[in-house]
């Protein structure tokens, strides 16, 4: 392990005691290879061993202010040890923008993480050749800090909605930019509260009279020098959030604010010295940047939701409780069923979230480089399966990190726990990029085409043609994946059938889509979660695996795909010919069956499981869950940390309640 303490807590020695597999290997599985991990953890050392980015008290303590200079200290420093990073400059921002090593350091946010994850993507997305040389060399040397721009008061989902205008002036060669109402203010942009100098700003372009749609503009905000907002521009930041409080989240006014025409990131479209517009050879290119976040995202929060389950996990197997034998020992909470059934399903969602991000991950990248050589046929399939995996791994990683702070009690409750925080992050992914109902809405679209046209993407092939496959209950792993696979296909007909319903009715698409949104998502969400299972099965097909590691995923892999089955029953009544044939009711009799063993059989490797993370204390900062299993004298060592601790009696007593006391004599 990266860490040997003196002290490890008797019952977390025993569970590592004959583990079957070897850690190292699943660690290796995660980071990509042997060298990747030989390379983390030299990186994390280099980060982590340097005093001045250790917090000098912990940042609840802090006022809103004091907590984001703080945080804009420690983001500098970082940067700052860019340049000697042993692991290079684009793995080294990688690992600090986001939930791993770079959490250790900036817990609530990181102030700089819009100007890396989507002011240079869009700069690189959106820009052409000259305006990246330009502009690209300057953001990536921090000579300026840019945030992304699109969000309003008004508008954050319906983008044709944005009112921010960018009007064309061909006398002067400029755009002028206007906010024509209080909802047309820019509001939610990371960064752009107090960091940014910078911003690739949203608006909708008019030239010649015409509005020709959004599009994206790289606007300075502030003086280079001085970090005052320029004339014409009103800034400011937000205020407190439930979560990423450092991330400065700020507003934006335009009072007649020029830019001259080349500020216009021309990359998909042009406007001419004569204000002539050049379309782009598909209007949707200039969303490019939020589908390279809901790619990254995914990652992200698999990230954050194994901090969350080995922090449960760990604490599970210190904690003990009640009596489950009359007369015996209290049991470490992990042996009740009950706990395991909280904690073995999310455990397992790492893996299955982790393997479908790599596939989203290598789609983005397939596609993207085609659409730089001008191909957009993978488009539709990557934003299709772009906005699925964003909804379902943030959703389903949401809850999962809240049942991980039930299950650790009241302990659970406290900031220290680090759940706070967690939760704080996962839950802003189901918002941010894309609101989760709006992208489920989204792939709907997509699955109705595809099943209505019989053509589409990789992801979406099984819409496609006759359905193949056993009919009858098939208890192997195949059978169940093709269960899923009969779900999905089966509510996106149930959803048609509910539109073409209304059709018959005579309602416009509109209000008929409208009115079926309730299936619509369900559909979904089955498309979504199809995809999850069938990339951890077929991953579990090929790779170079130790017969123990794959016993382990195996196991892990079926645990999962039967808890999501059990958990979303209620769909599979939707499919009638699945009640015909009584298929529901006797698969739901073997598979519980199968589950509660499985349970059972994955509990004594769930601390060896969650080792295998390679997560160091100082990214978990938790002390529920930390390596040496020491809980409770960790808790009582944050408790001392309270400024409420620093004197015997508060001289609030003395102000307030002494007065209260007396006046009740
Ligand atoms: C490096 C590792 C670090 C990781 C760190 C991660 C952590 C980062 C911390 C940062 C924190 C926060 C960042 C958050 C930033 C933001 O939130 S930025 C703002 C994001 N905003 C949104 O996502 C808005 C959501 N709305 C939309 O995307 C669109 O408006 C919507 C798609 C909902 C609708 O757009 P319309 O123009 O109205 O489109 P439709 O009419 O519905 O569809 C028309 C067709 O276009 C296709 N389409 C839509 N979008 C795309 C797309 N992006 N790409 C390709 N195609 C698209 C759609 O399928 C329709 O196609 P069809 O006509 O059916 O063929
Ligand atoms: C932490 C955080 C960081 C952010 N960072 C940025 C940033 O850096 N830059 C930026 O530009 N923006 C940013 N945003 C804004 C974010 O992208 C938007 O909040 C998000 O896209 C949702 O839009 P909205 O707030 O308008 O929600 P709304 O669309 O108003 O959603 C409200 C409700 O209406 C429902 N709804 C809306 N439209 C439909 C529909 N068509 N069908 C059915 N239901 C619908 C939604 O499902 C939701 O339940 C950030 C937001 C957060 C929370």
């Amino acid at each position: 392990m990266s860490q040997k303490e003196t002290y490890e807590n008797p019952d977390l020695k025993k569970e590592r005691q004959n583990c079957p597999f070897n850690k190292e290997e699943i660690t290796n599985l995660l980071d990509g290879g042997k060298e990747k991990t030989a390379e983390r953890k030299q990186l994390e050392n280099y980060i982590l061993s340097d005093e001045q980015l250790k917090d000098a008290v912990p940042m609840e303590y802090l006022s809103h202010a004091d907590k984001y200079a703080e945080e804009l200290r420690k983001a500098c420093l970082l940067m700052h040890k860019l340049e000697n990073s042993p692991a290079g400059q684009v793995p080294t921002l990688r690992a600090l923008m986001g939930a791993g090593l770079g959490s250790a350091v900036l817990k609530e946010g990181n102030p700089l993480a819009l100007h890396y994850v989507m002011f240079i993507p869009a700069l690189m997305g959106q820009g052409t050749i000259d305006q990246q040389a330009k502009w690209l060399a300057k953001a990536y040397n921090l000579n300026i800090i840019g945030t992304y721009a699109q969000t309003e008061l008004g508008h954050g989902t319906f983008l044709r909605g944005l009112e921010t205008t960018a009007t064309y002036d061909p006398n002067t060669q400029e755009f002028v930019l206007e906010s024509p109402s209080l909802t047309a203010y820019k509001w939610w942009p990371g960064s752009l509260g107090k960091t940014a100098n910078y911003a690739v700003v949203m608006a909708q372009l008019y030239t010649k009279g015409k509005c020709e749609g959004t599009h994206p503009f790289m606007v300075q905000l502030r003086d280079e020098e001085t970090h005052e907002p320029l004339p014409g521009i009103v800034i400011g930041e937000i205020g407190p959030k439930l979560g990423m409080n450092t991330n400065d989240n700020g507003y934006l006014g335009f009072e007649k604010f020029r830019i001259p025409r080349d500020q216009l990131l021309m990359k998909h479209s042009q406007v001419l010295e004569d204000g002539t517009y050049v379309k782009p050879t598909n209007s949707k290119l200039s969303y490019a940047t939020m589908v390279f976040v809901r790619v990254v995202v995914c990652q992200d929060v698999t990230t954050n939701l194994r901090k969350a389950v080995t922090i449960a996990t760990r604490y599970s197997c210190v904690r003990r409780q009640s009596e489950l034998k009359p007369g015996d020992r209290e049991p470490q909470v992990m042996d009740y069923q009950a706990q395991q059934n909280k904690l073995l399903p999310p455990l397992a969602a790492t893996f299955a979230f982790q393997l479908a991000s790599d596939h989203l991950w290598n789609l983005y990248n397939t596609a993207n480089n085609n659409i730089e050589q001008g191909d957009l046929e993978l488009l539709p399939d990557l934003h299709g399966l772009s906005c699925a995996l964003k909804a379902l791994c943030s959703s389903e990683g949401a809850n999962f990190v809240e049942v991980c702070r039930q299950s650790c009690g009241g302990h659970g409750y406290m900031a220290c726990s680090n759940f706070p925080r967690i939760y704080g992050q996962v839950t802003a992914a189901e918002t941010y990029e894309g609101e989760n109902t709006v992208l489920w809405l989204q792939v709907a679209r997509y699955l109705v085409k595809t099943r209505k046209e019989q053509t589409g993407g990789l992801s979406v092939k099984y819409l496609i043609g006759e359905e193949k496959g056993p009919k009858t209950v098939d208890t192997t792993l195949e059978g169940i994946v093709h269960l899923y696979r009969r779900t999905a296909v089966g509510l996106v007909d149930v959803a048609i059938a509910e539109l073409e319903k209304s059709g018959r009715k005579g309602e416009a698409p509109h209000d008929a889509w409208n009115h079926a949104a309730v299936y619509l998502i369900k559909a979904a969400q089955a498309h979504a979660r199809l995809f999850v299972v069938e990339s951890f099965v077929n991953s579990l097909k090929v790779g170079n695996l130790s017969a123990p590691v794959r016993t382990v995923l195996s196991q892990l892999c079926e645990l999962f795909i039967i808890y999501w089955l059990l958990e979303r029953s209620g769909e599979l009544f939707f499919v009638r010919q699945f009640i015909k044939k009584r298929l529901v009711t006797v698969e739901f009799q073997v598979r519980t069956l199968l589950y509660v063993k499985l349970l059972a059989a994955i509990r004594p490797q769930a601390v060896n499981l969650v080792d295998s993370f390679d997560l160091r204390d100082e990214i978990l900062a938790s002390p529920l869950g930390c390596w040496d299993g020491n809980v409770y004298q960790r808790l009582f060592d944050e408790a001392a940390k309270s400024p409420l601790n620093q004197s015997s009696v508060h001289e609030s007593f003395h102000k307030y309640l002494k007065p209260l006391l007396k006046s009740n004599l």
